[in-house]
């Protein structure tokens, strides 16, 4: 079972503690990701030291590989990857509908072809909810459509609609309390549609709330002016969650709005394409300009990378296409994450957001500018 508690707030920003079957985070928290049961290029040991206590897995692709049979006669998720910290599975709503002519849509469920093997399989609001209390995750997402963009009012409605019975399914297709089950909004970029979803969503007996089908290519307007429309109406006593956010910015001005949790793949996928998080914004380590830079990513980072190594060696590491390479930037990275959330706590809690969110702007170079 799910509690969370709101410590301290500063306008609609909020810090919190957010307790599950296995542990306990503080909020607004960033989930690394970690798609097949690891976080790419990291070991938990490195996850913790960072002060990460929650990351995100994707039931859509452990039931393809390696089966959630498997996993749950294991012991279970935690068991089976050593995590002992909370778990969140998405329900594989935004994969499968990006699976084009391998995907085929019905009211009953959505009918779709492994991306590994072509092999057939079928998922419905009910077996993503007993996948996910089989194999014992912490806080499991609803099968829904993450309506893409551009969608028409026509299709985001229908889309909505549907996500809307399917929620309605998956609340009656709980059998245990252990694990969590969050709703998710949907409605495209329309406002009034948005609304609708978000009041839908909210009426239902979920233990969070996220609001989906952002950030999937939509301009970062829409991306900012729906957060900040639909986030203060879910319910304020539960955890709110933006799926698939983000950019560091994203995070400071949906936190801003009070969103609590947030996932992406950028810290990670990013390191591995050689690129940095810094307090003055993105660094591309392939740079000639870094050859000969004895200074480390960035000075204020007290990560493993930056305590022992420099931009020049990261550099020829990356050059040299070493493995180390991946695993030294994914550590700063991930930990960059991590730093931003315990600053953005701290803020919060100081009642100094405000002037926590405008001396990042001043230093943070974002890619607009
Ligand atoms: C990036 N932007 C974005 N991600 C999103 C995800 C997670 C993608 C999932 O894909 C993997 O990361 C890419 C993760 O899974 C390993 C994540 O859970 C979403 N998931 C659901 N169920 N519904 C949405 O409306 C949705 C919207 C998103 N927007």
């Amino acid at each position: 079972m799910l509690n969370f508690e709101i410590l301290a707030s500063d306008g609609k920003a909020r810090t919190g503690i957010l307790k599950g079957t296995h542990g306990q985070t503080e909020t607004p928290c960033f989930m690394p990701v970690a798609t097949a049961g690891a976080i790419k290029g990291v070991r938990w040991e490195e996850v913790k030291s960072s002060g990460y206590s929650m990351v995100l897995s994707n039931i859509y692709h452990l039931y393809l590989r390696p089966g959630t049979e498997l996993i749950e006669n294991v012991g279970g998720i935690h068991k089976f990857v050593g995590w002992d910290g909370l778990i969140l599975t998405d329900s594989g709503g935004f994969q499968v509908f990006s699976l084009g002519d391998l995907m085929k849509l019905t009211e009953e469920g959505v009918y779709f072809r492994s991306h590994i093997d072509g092999s057939k399989h079928f998922f419905s609001p009910e077996l993503v909810i007993e996948y996910e209390e089989k194999i014992g995750v912490d806080i499991g997402m609803v099968l829904d459509e993450c309506t893409p963009y551009p969608a028409t009012r026509e299709y985001a409605k229908h889309s909505l609609e549907r996500t809307y019975r399917w929620a309605k399914r998956s609340i009656e297709a709980r059998t245990s309390d252990k694990t969590a089950i969050f709703g998710i909004v949907q409605g495209g970029t329309f406002d009034d549609l948005r609304i609708l979803s978000a009041k839908l969503t909210s009426d239902l007996p979920f233990d969070g709330v996220a609001i989906g089908g952002l950030s999937v290519g939509e301009p970062k307007e829409d991306m900012y002016r729906i957060t900040s429309l639909i986030a203060p109406l879910l319910p304020y006593e539960k955890p709110r969650y933006l799926m698939g956010v983000g950019k560091p910015e994203d995070i400071i001005v949906a936190v801003e709005h009070g969103v609590d949790m947030f996932d992406c793949v950028m810290p990670t996928r990013n390191a591995r394409n050689g690129t940095l998080f810094t307090w003055n914004g993105k660094l591309n380590i392939k740079s000639a300009k870094y050859k000969s830079d004895e200074r480390p990513v960035d000075e204020n980072c007290d990560c493993y990378t930056c305590r022992n190594f420099s931009r020049a060696y990261l550099r020829h590491l990356f050059a040299s296409k070493e493995i180390n390479a991946l695993i030294l930037n994914s550590i700063h990275n991930l930990h960059f994450y991590a730093q931003l959330m315990e600053k953005t706590r701290e803020a919060i809690k100081n009642k100094q957001f405000k002037e926590f969110k405008k001396e990042f702007f001043s230093k943070y170079k974002t890619d607009e500018e």
